[in-house]
Order: C-alpha cells, then structure tokens, then sequence
C-alpha cells in the first residue's frame, strides 16, 4: 500500500517569480512552478547564475509578491498571514548584509525570539534556552558578545543561521548559505541542516552552488535551469535519469554520474588499464586522468596495477609483454609514464 502524500508545510500552485518592472509590465523570472515542502526534509535549490533562486527564495519567504499563482504556508494563503504571523511559520537568511553591526551576537540572535515574544516582549527562561541552543548548535557561543559588525564573513553567516533556528520555525529558507565558509564549515553546516530537518521536523530549503554537497545532504533538489521547466526529485533518481547531467551539459560541465562528480579534465590521451580497487585505484585513475591519460577497465597495451591489501600500495607498470615496473608513488609512476617506449594509441573513448 501507498503511504499517504505528506502533508505540505508549504505549497506553491502556479508559481510565477520575477519582477514588476513598469506598469502592468512584468519580467517572469521563473514559473509556472509546482512546489512543495514537506516535514522533516531538506531541499536543495540549484540552478546557474541568475537563474531566479534568490528571486524565488524571496517570493517563498513574503518579501516579494508572486506575479502569479498560489502560495500557502501552514495551509493558509502567504499573503493573509500578518508579519508576526509569518515570522512564525517561516525563517529566512538571505545574502543582503544585515544593517546590525552595532549589536552584539547575542543581541541579534535573540532578536529571531521576537515574533514569539512582541517587540515589547521580555524572553522567558524558555527564550533564553532557544537563544543558547541555536548559538550552541552553529557553533556562534564563543562568540556570543562580539559586535556583528566586527565578524568575518563566514561567522557572520553562521550567526544569523543562528538567529533563524533561534526564530524556531516550521520553514527555514535560506539563500547560499555556505557561500563564506571554508570546507569543513560547509560540511558541518549541511550536516547540521539534515539533521535539524529530521530531528525537528522542519523543512529546510536552501539554495547553494556546492553540488556535491547538496547532492549528499538534500532529501530532495529542485532543479533550476536558466531556461525550461523546473525538474525536483531525489538526488539519486535525478542523477539516474539523466537529469542532473542534462541541466548542467548545458553549461558546459560534463557530469559523470558514476562517481558524482564533474569532470576538470577530459583526457584524450593513450588508453590506460587500471588494475585494482579501492581508494589507491581510485587516486590513481585521477591522477592518470590529470595527466591526460584514459583510464579503463578493460585490457589495454598500457597496464598499472595497483596492489590491493594491507602492503603498501605499489604501482606495477607493464607495457605489452615487457616486465613490469614498480613505483613507490603516484608522482613515480608519472614521472616514468612518459619515459616508457611509444606505443599505438589504442581508440578508445569509454572512461572507465
Ligand atoms: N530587483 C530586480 N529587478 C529586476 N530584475 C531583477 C532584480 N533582481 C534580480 N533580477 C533578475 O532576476 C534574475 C534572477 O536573479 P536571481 O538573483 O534570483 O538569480 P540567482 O539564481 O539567485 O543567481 P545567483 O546564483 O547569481 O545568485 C536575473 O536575471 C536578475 O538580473
């Protein structure tokens, strides 16, 4: 049997997002789009560079109105809830910088316990707890009587990520939020997301340019292209199907959905079998790859083979029935490539 359709905490019928330029005039960015977020996962927003996801983001998030369409929060038409009303149902960190340079971290992470408070309102014990779990959680407590204004890029973005979980919504939306920080950050921030999305049955929606990223953390990407239909669905089923690729071919990126990755180099070079598994293999076929090589799976005049188990890797070299050469490293093995005697260029073009 099925399991029912989840409810939605938001829903978009017809969307249309973009501008109103001149009377009656309007500049669709993107739509007509069917949208919807559901508890507990986190969504991906990719797309190129002007595609419209901040323009989408923003429409989501009630700072500008649809061209066309509908769209609900919590079952209740976006543009019938108050601003308290909405500040409650959903959260959102854009790229603008804020104007609250003068406040302290804490200060300005309390300020997202405001539409549960008033603006008069004093925080309850139950407040300052949020306060300091969304500063604990985003790693911003060592920091909590800094002056905004005197962070770097990448603490200020973890701060107002603070602020919005300290807002306690059941929609997060944020715009690029990994854009400032450097690798590790943006591991632990997409993983703390995916694991906020499950533990509190939020739904988090975020729009980023790390695809390998989103492609690892998102339950669900939709798919932005600059032009055409917007496409959703599951990492893996989008990369299966050919979708994932298509969208990106276009921009000139070939995406190889064996390993998930794009690909820096497009080697033209000899035909190279590589004998082995794992994690030396695997090293080793990139690095073949970099030097223009093409590594293969099938037999081939040009053979290396590295050595699986616990010795320490070492690659064999064997061109054709003469004996084979052995290498203590990569940077070895590629300095001798180009020494070895010529041989046909087999014409191969499968990558393997
Ligand atoms: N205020 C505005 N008035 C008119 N057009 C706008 C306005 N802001 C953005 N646009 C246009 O809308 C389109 C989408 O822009 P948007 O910022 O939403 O793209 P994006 O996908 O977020 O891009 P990026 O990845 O570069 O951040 C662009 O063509 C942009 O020039």
């Amino acid at each position: 049997m099925m399991a029912p359709a989840p409810t939605s905490l938001l829903l978009a019928e017809d969307l249309a997002v973009g501008y109103f330029l001149r009377r009656k005039n309007a500049r669709v960015v993107a739509g007509p789009l069917h949208l919807a977020l559901h508890p507990g996962e986190l969504v991906c927003l990719l797309g190129p560079n002007g595609a419209g996801k901040s323009t989408l983001l923003r429409t989501l998030a009630g700072l500008q109105p649809p061209l066309a369409g509908r769209l609900e929060v919590g079952g209740v038409p976006l543009a019938a809830l108050s601003a308290a009303e909405r500040a409650r149902q959903l959260s959102v960190v854009l790229t603008d910088r804020l104007d609250a340079a003068t406040l302290t971290v804490q200060e300005l992470v309390r300020l997202g316990r405001h539409p549960h408070t008033g603006w008069l309102g004093s925080l309850t014990a139950y407040d300052h707890a949020q306060v300091a779990a969304a500063l604990a959680a985003t790693g911003t407590t060592a920091f909590a009587a800094r002056l905004v204004g005197e962070l770097s890029d990448g603490e200020r973005q973890k701060v107002m990520l603070a602020r919005a979980l300290a807002q306690d919504t059941p929609v997060v939306l944020l715009d690029e939020p990994t854009a400032h920080l450097d690798l590790p950050n943006r591991v632990a921030l997409m993983r703390l997301l995916h694991r906020l999305a499950r533990t509190t049955g939020k739904a988090i929606l975020l729009s980023t340019h790390e695809l390998d990223l989103a492609l690892q953390a998102a339950d669900r990407v939709w798919l932005l292209p600059a032009t055409g239909a917007l496409r959703t669905g599951t990492p893996e089923d989008l990369v299966l199907s050919g979708t994932f690729a298509a969208a990106f071919e276009r921009e000139g990126l070939a995406f190889d959905s064996a390993s998930g990755t794009f690909a820096l180099h497009t080697p033209s070079g000899p035909a190279v079998q590589v004998v082995g598994e794992g994690a030396a293999a695997f090293w080793t076929r990139r690095a073949l790859e970099r030097e223009g090589f093409v590594p293969i799976a099938h037999p081939a005049p040009l053979r290396v083979t590295v050595p699986a188990g616990a010795q320490a890797p070492r690659w064999l070299v064997q061109l054709g029935d003469r004996p084979a050469q052995s290498h203590e490293t990569i940077e070895a093995l590629l300095r001798a490539l180009p020494q070895l005697p010529k041989f046909e260029k087999p014409s191969v073009n499968a990558t393997a």
